[in-house]
């Protein structure tokens, strides 16, 4: 699942137990959808919840949108029977919670087979100390902060800053980028009524290098789906770098200066990058 050629900026979790959320995401423009089984469904309604969403997702209707699924952990008496229900449903992932190492990774692997992509929550402090690892983990496919989980086990405060997370979230981003090719999303935003709040937030996580945010109600996909595409002048500039790298290239020159910046080989790659995601996600517009 490469974010150049898959857009992951917003990622909202539905719970799975809620049918109208469950027909209202057909609509939403969100990037990928999370069906949750897990922490937004109660212990009584998660049988009927495995039910739901595999009727869900079998009937269809999500478009581009991803469709990944977070299971139950597999030491609860949800994991494996989510995991039956849910393999062959439709999804284009599943995403497994409380994971600490990358052999809780390989249980699943043991049970989905080899062609299904897995996401992990990071969201304890073992995993973080694990993150390499688990993201070299040949089916992790994405990687997303459990930003709640790991505020509870760290012990930590909660800050409009999030300094106490931050050695965490850059793990988190660093063991992605290791192991090239993974997902990084950032953890949720719980106010969800506070725009400016999520706004600051989704910038934080964007500047950190996350690919996008994981989200909890439709009024947050708009902010998020800005913050995390490229501004129209980032796209400008990444034009203007490459003409002026190929201009200088035809000369026999091995950089060119653009606004008074030297442009090398490693700026080009990631001007495309930049033009690559603004494809990507005009792609994912066109219905
Ligand atoms: C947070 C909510 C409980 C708020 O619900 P509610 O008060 O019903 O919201 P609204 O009345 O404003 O809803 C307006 C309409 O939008 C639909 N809706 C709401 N939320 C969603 C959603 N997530 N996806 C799709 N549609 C949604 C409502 O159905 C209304 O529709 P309509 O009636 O047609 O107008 C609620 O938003 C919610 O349950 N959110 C998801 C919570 C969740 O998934 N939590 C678990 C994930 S977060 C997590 O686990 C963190 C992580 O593990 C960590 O450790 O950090
Ligand atoms: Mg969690």
């Amino acid at each position: 699942m490469d974010t150049a050629t898959r857009p992951f900026r917003s990622v909202l979790y539905i719970p799975g137990s809620k049918d109208r959320a469950l027909d209202k995401a057909r609509t939403l423009p969100c990037d990928a959808i999370i069906f949750d089984l897990e922490d937004a469904v109660s212990p009584e309604a998660k049988p009927q919840a495995r039910e739901t969403l595999a009727n869900a997702l079998k009937q269809g209707g999500y478009g581009k949108r991803s469709k990944i699924v977070r299971i139950n952990a597999l030491t609860t008496e949800w994991g494996l029977e989510d995991a039956r229900a849910l393999r062959d449903a439709g999804a284009d992932a599943i995403l497994l919670p409380k994971v600490n190492t990358p052999s809780d990774v390989d249980n699943l692997a043991d049970m989905l087979g080899p062609d299904m992509p897995i996401w992990v929550m990071m969201e304890t402090p073992v995993s973080v100390f694990n993150a390499r690892e688990i993201a070299a983990h040949a089916q992790v496919a994405g990687l997303v902060a459990g930003t709640n989980d790991l505020t509870k086990d760290l012990g930590c405060r909660t800050r409009a800053d999030r300094l106490p997370l931050m050695t965490s979230l850059q793990m988190i981003v660093m063991a992605a980028r290791a192991a090239r090719g993974v997902v990084a999303i950032d953890g949720v935003y719980n106010r969800f009524r506070d725009g400016e709040g999520l706004k600051a937030e989704c910038e934080q996580g964007r500047d950190l290098g996350f690919d996008g945010k994981t989200l909890i109600h439709p009024a947050q996909i708009d902010v998020t789906n800005t913050a995390f595409a490229p501004t129209q002048s980032e796209i400008d500039l990444a034009q203007r770098q490459i003409a002026a790298f190929e201009e200088s290239h035809a000369a026999g020159q091995g950089v060119a200066v653009v606004d008074g910046q030297i442009v090398e080989n490693l700026h080009i790659v990631a001007a495309q990058r930049i033009l690559a995601k603004a494809e990507a996600i005009k792609d994912m517009a066109a219905e």
